[in-house]
Order: structure tokens, then C-alpha cells, then sequence
């Protein structure tokens, strides 16, 4: 820390008293009378010309600091897009028991068809699963039995901390449980499991890749035959005049989508995205908190016609209606499962 607040006064230092160093550096010689036979005309065009150097250079200087530390920047994520590739590959291995196929056996047909599990009622089984966060031996959750199956939505609340986030990447596989076992029976992605956060993730590009996401590679081209499916469910989330704001789905917007979306809009348009892939489970970790109770209540609704399953966490009361089962986290890894009665 102390380094580098002494780098960064050094730099800032040099940046603004270096050209001082100029006329040191030149009144050296000038008073050591190397220049004595100089008329003042040619001293004071030499003296000039020397500031003009120096600064040059200190400017040049200056932004190879810059570029060190944009660098630096870079160093970093390439080095945790390694460790993500490692993490994946690792995953991998496991997942193909210790050996991966040969490129000549992989079943292309089959990855293009997403899902590839086998068929099942269940996504989530959890039998006996305790959970701390990492680092830390404070139990948020303590020997939770569970099942979550097609058409029995749960609801997960409680206070600030209690571990909803954390259940949720224990279910999607981020994180591990302390004991007992989560086994997760369908696949991730369109007609498997869908995660949508609280803070939606957008990529650059058209508004079309935004809803399609991540089946660009899919559906590479543009003006492909679901525009109106497209265009459909930005109005069912409330998005119409983006459409006409980006003047089409494929116009190439110079924007960063984070910049000019308001939260709300954001998990808006997160919500057209699941609407267009239609998961059968959907995992909305408070993918609602920035919009009000009635729109909460519209999107769920849809989310429910187009035959979702949810797991969601949330606080409003008003979002029982669209669940099964409430689990509500109290702290201290105690728990309650309720069912909820239909009226
Ligand atoms: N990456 C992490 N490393 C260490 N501890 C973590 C990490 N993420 C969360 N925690 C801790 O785990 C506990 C549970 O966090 P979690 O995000 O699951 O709470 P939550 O119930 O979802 O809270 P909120 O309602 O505020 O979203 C908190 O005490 C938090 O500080």
C-alpha cells in the first residue's frame, strides 16, 4: 500500500514539476558559460527549444506509466479468464470421469440440441445439505432436505445475510456444500435451469443478442425468422420503445447497455430474455427488486403461462401467490418450509 502511494506521488510529481527539469538542466551548462559566445536572441531559442524537448519526452514518459498500468489491468484478466478455463476444464474432467474424448468422439448432434440430460420432473435434490460461506465456519444453512420439481415453485426469504444468494450457487454448482448432497438432475441453459441475478449480465452488441443470450452462436444471423417472438416479448416486459430507441434489433449500438439502462430496465430486459428461452426452471435471485409490486406481479405471471418453474428469491409478499413452498432462512443455519395453501 505504502509503495504504491509512493509511486503514485512520484508519477504525479514528475507529471507536473518535470518540466522545471528542463531549465535546470539547462541553466547548468548557461552559468557554467559553455554558451557564453550565444547571442540572447539564440540563449533564449535554445533555452525554448530544450523546454520543448524535455516536455516531449516527460509526455512520452507519462503515458508509457499510463499504458504500464492499463497492462496491468490486462494481466489481471487474462489471469482469471485462465483460472475460469481451468476451473472449467477441471469441471469437465470430472464431469467425463477423469478423461476427456477424443475430438473425434464428441456427439456433435447432441451438443447442438440443448438439453442432453435425460428427462426429469426434478432439477434440485437435496438431502441433508449444510452450507457456510467460504472462509468462514458460520453456518447459514443447516441439514436442508429438499426436492424442487416441475410445477412446485419455491419461494426462499429471510433477513440480509441469512444465505438465500448462498443457496442458490450451491444449487448451480459455484459453491460446495459443507455436508450432505445437492444433486441437480437437468441442465443448465433453454428447457433446463436458467439463473437470472439481481444485477442482470449484458453483453455488447444489438439488442438482439441481448434477449438471445448466449445462443448467438445458434442464431448467428440477423434478421433470422423469431423477430417477432423477439419483439413480442420486449413488449410483454414493458420494453417496447427500446426497440425504436435502438431502431431495430440489429443495429449496431456504440454504447455499453450498463451506461444507459435504468436497473429497472435492465431486469426488464432480463426478463425478455427468459421469456425468449423459456427455461423450465427459473432461478430469479431478487431479479425483480428495482421494479414495483404490479410489474413484479405481471412478470411472474407470463414467466408462470409460458409454464416455468421458479426458485426465487425475494422479500414482497405478494410473491407467494406464484409459489408452492416458502423456505424462510432465520439465521444461525435454522430454516422453515412451509407449503403454501391454495385458496
Ligand atoms: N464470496 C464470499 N466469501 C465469503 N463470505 C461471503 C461471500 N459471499 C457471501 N458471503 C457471506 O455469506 C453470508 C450470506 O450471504 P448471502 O449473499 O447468501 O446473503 P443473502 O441472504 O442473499 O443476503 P441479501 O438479502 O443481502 O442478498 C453473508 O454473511 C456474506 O457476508
Amino acid at each position: 500500500m505504502l509503495s504504491l502511494l509512493l509511486f503514485s506521488v512520484g508519477v504525479n510529481t514528475f507529471d507536473y514539476l518535470g518540466s522545471i527539469l528542463s531549465y535546470v538542466v539547462i541553466a547548468i551548462p548557461i552559468f557554467s558559460d559553455v554558451y557564453g559566445d550565444l547571442s540572447p536572441a539564440e540563449l533564449s531559442t535554445l533555452v525554448s527549444k530544450n523546454a520543448f524537448v524535455c516536455i516531449y519526452l516527460i509526455s512520452c514518459f507519462t503515458g508509457l506509466i499510463d499504458l504500464s498500468s492499463t497492462l496491468s489491468d490486462v494481466a489481471g484478466y487474462t489471469h482469471r479468464i485462465g483460472e475460469l478455463q481451468e476451473t472449467l476444464l477441471d469441471m469437465t474432467l470430472k464431469s467425463w470421469g477423469g478423461e476427456i474424448p477424443d475430438e473425434s468422439e464428441w456427439d456433435m448432434d447432441r451438443a447442438a440440441e440443448w438439453p442432453v440430460a435425460e428427462p426429469t420432473d426434478t432439477a434440485f435434490l437435496l438431502k441433508r445439505v449444510s452450507i457456510c460461506a467460504p472462509s468462514s465456519h458460520k453456518p447459514l444453512i443447516k441439514d436442508l432436505s429438499l426436492k424442487i420439481s416441475e410445477g412446485q415453485s419455491l419461494l426462499i426469504t429471510g433477513n440480509t445475510g441469512t444465505g438465500k444468494t448462498s443457496l442458490l450457487r450451491v444449487l448451480g454448482g459455484l459453491w460446495a456444500s459443507t455436508q450432505g448432497s445437492v444433486q441437480m438432475l437437468t441442465d443448465f441453459g433453454p428447457h433446463g435451469v436458467l439463473f437470472l441475478p439481481q444485477k442482470p449480465f449484458f453483453t455488447d452488441g444489438t439488442l438482439r443478442e441481448q434477449v438471445i443470450y448466449p445462443l448467438k452462436e445458434i442464431y448467428p444471423d440477423s434478421g433470422s425468422t423469431d423477430d417477432e417472438r423477439i419483439v413480442r416479448f420486449l413488449e410483454l416486459a414493458g420494453l417496447s420503445s427500446l426497440v425504436t430507441r435502438t431502431e431495430g434489433l440489429d443495429k449496431q449500438v456504440d454504447w455499453n447497455w450498463y451506461d444507459v439502462l435504468s436497473p429497472g430496465e435492465m431486469q426488464r430486459l432480463s426478463f425478455a430474455r427468459l421469456f425468449y428461452l423459456q427455461p423450465k426452471y427459473a432461478v430469479l435471485d431478487e431479479a425483480t427488486s428495482a421494479l414495483t409490486e404490479e410489474v413484479e406481479n405481471e412478470l411472474y405471471r407470463i414467466g408462470q403461462q409460458l409454464g416455468m418453474t421458479f426458485i426465487s428469491v425475494g422479500h414482497r409478499q405478494s410473491l407467494e401467490k406464484f409459489h408452492s413452498l416458502v423456505l424462510k432462512l432465520c439465521g444461525d443455519g435454522r430454516w422453515e418450509l412451509t407449503r403454501i395453501k391454495v385458496e
